[in-house]
């Protein structure tokens, strides 16, 4: 394998055929100080985006992935600006935005046209259509009324509305009229590009595809470029050339989206994707089951961030596990670590359990330690007698409170490198770029991969 810029990543030339990009993301990050006291001493940072990279070019759409609190909005407003970013470039049409002063901003943001989940919030309730989306040729000093009205009338046609519709009232209008309006409105301004954040999803489904589709036609009428950000993987899958799967401030995966959606290449694509719930109510997915929220962007686990989820975390040398059993061990030995194992609330859930038990006291050892395996799905006996031994002296040692001993046990038989290699994004053999250690160290699919549906 050899480490690539993931500039080419999966690349296409934009519709226009230009081989440069639009738009070019280089390690952009966005950290908020946590602050304390009258002096506001800077006591933490939020690492909202931490270092990511991407291209948008001419004519492409692009769209940016993954679950709520991976930092996909802070990622966009932070590329326009509209936060300003602790760290990296943001080149548009070759110049580095970074650098612009407020007049040449004002131009940029002409441009890129922000569109939002809630279109609501960007109309004054009481201008009418036709005023909301020709207010920005007026500020722009177009002041000959039939020409704006002209313009106004060919947008509402061309995303779908009529010109009689230039009258009404934003409260008269549905959710997805709505967003028909906020699209003519951001067109008004005839942009390059228009980065969409969460477009669709505040829509009935049955809508959300003909926005899509609008937004689809609209792109290749204006020639726009796109960027689209969405924790919708169906979304993404119809409307985007290219998508990059963010995960707790970082791209993982990176690359053309039939070839994402076909061959994910991180456990964490494939975890998002086997998430999507197919019409069959007897098909249980993909047998991957991504538990546990996104962990804080103030404190990120170390090596791999999806180590503390992943359920393809590479296994200790010298034990056998079978990869289920050993994603459970690890969730137990995280949240030892975390020190979150409250063994007296697994006693008293055994009093309420077990009639002739009055207090925990009279709950015995043996119990208190299955039951503390039950909670996490843990079999016993493992089907490796080391790795049982192992455990079962780890879990002693918390029942009898000595959690620290059990943390040290665990922390050195059962280590994976995932806790401290951080993997950087690498070309893969399936054409787009990912970061894991599987990866980087040639390791074949884990079980689980073979499940993995490619639609
Ligand atoms: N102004 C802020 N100060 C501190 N932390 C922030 C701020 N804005 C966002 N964050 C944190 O940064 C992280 C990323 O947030 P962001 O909204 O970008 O994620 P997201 O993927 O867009 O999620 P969502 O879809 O829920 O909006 C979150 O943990 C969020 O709490």
């Amino acid at each position: 394998m050899i480490t690539v810029s993931n500039r080419s990543a999966g690349r296409r030339r934009g519709n226009t055929g230009s081989d440069e990009p639009l738009l070019s993301v280089r390690n952009l990050k966005k950290h908020y100080p946590i602050t304390e006291g009258i002096l506001s001493k800077e006591v933490g940072r939020v690492r909202a985006v931490d270092g990511i990279d991407f291209d948008v070019y001419p004519g492409e759409t692009v769209g940016i992935v993954g679950e709520s609190g991976c930092g996909k909005s802070t990622a966009a407003s932070s590329l326009i600006r509209l936060e300003e970013p602790t760290e990296g470039t943001v080149r548009f049409d070759g110049e580095d935005i970074t650098e612009y002063d407020s007049g040449e901003m004002k131009a940029f943001r002409r441009r890129v046209q922000m569109i939002f989940q809630d279109p609501e919030s960007s109309f004054d309730p009481r201008m009418s259509i036709g005023d909301a989306i020709a207010e920005p040729l007026t500020v722009q000093g177009l002041t000959d009324k039939p020409r704006r009205n002209e313009i106004v009338a060919d947008l509402l046609e061309r995303v779908g509305l009529s010109e009689s519709d230039a009258d009404r009232y934003p409260h008269e209008l549905s959710g997805g009229q709505k967003q028909r309006v906020g699209l003519a409105r951001a067109l008004s301004m005839n942009p390059d590009m228009i980065i969409a954040d969460e477009p669709v999803s505040a829509l009935d489904v049955s809508i959300q595809s003909e926005i899509l589709a609008l937004m689809n036609d609209l792109q290749k009428n204006f020639g726009l470029s796109i960027l689209i950000i969405s924790h919708n993987l169906a979304v993404i899958r119809q409307i985007c050339d290219r998508v990059a799967v963010m995960y707790l401030g970082e791209v993982v995966e990176l690359g053309r989206t039939d070839e994402v959606f076909a061959n994910p290449q991180h456990p964490y694509t494939r975890a998002l994707l086997a998430s999507i719930p197919t019409a069959d109510p007897t098909d249980r997915g993909m047998g991957v089951e991504l538990t546990g929220d996104v962990p804080s962007p103030s404190n990120p686990p170390s090596g791999c961030r999806f180590h503390t989820r992943c359920p393809e975390v590479i296994q200790p040398e010298g034990y056998e596990f079978d990869q289920q059993t050993w994603r459970r061990v690890m969730d137990l030995r995280q949240k030892l670590d975390d020190s979150a194992l409250n063994v007296e609330a697994i006693r008293e859930m055994l009093i309420t359990e077990v009639d002739e038990y009055e207090t925990t006291e009279e709950v015995t050892t043996a119990e208190t330690k299955a039951r503390l395996r039950d909670e996490f799905d843990i079999p016993k006996p493992l089907s490796d007698p080391q790795a049982e031994a192992v455990l079962e002296s780890a879990i002693e040692n918390i029942v009898t409170d000595n959690e620290d001993d059990a943390r040290d046990l665990l922390a050195t038989e059962f280590a994976t490198p995932c806790e401290t290699q951080s993997p950087a994004l690498e070309e893969t053999d399936a054409g787009q770029t990912a970061s894991c250690l599987r990866i980087e160290n040639e390791l074949p699919p884990t079980e689980l991969d073979q499940t993995v549906r490619s639609d």
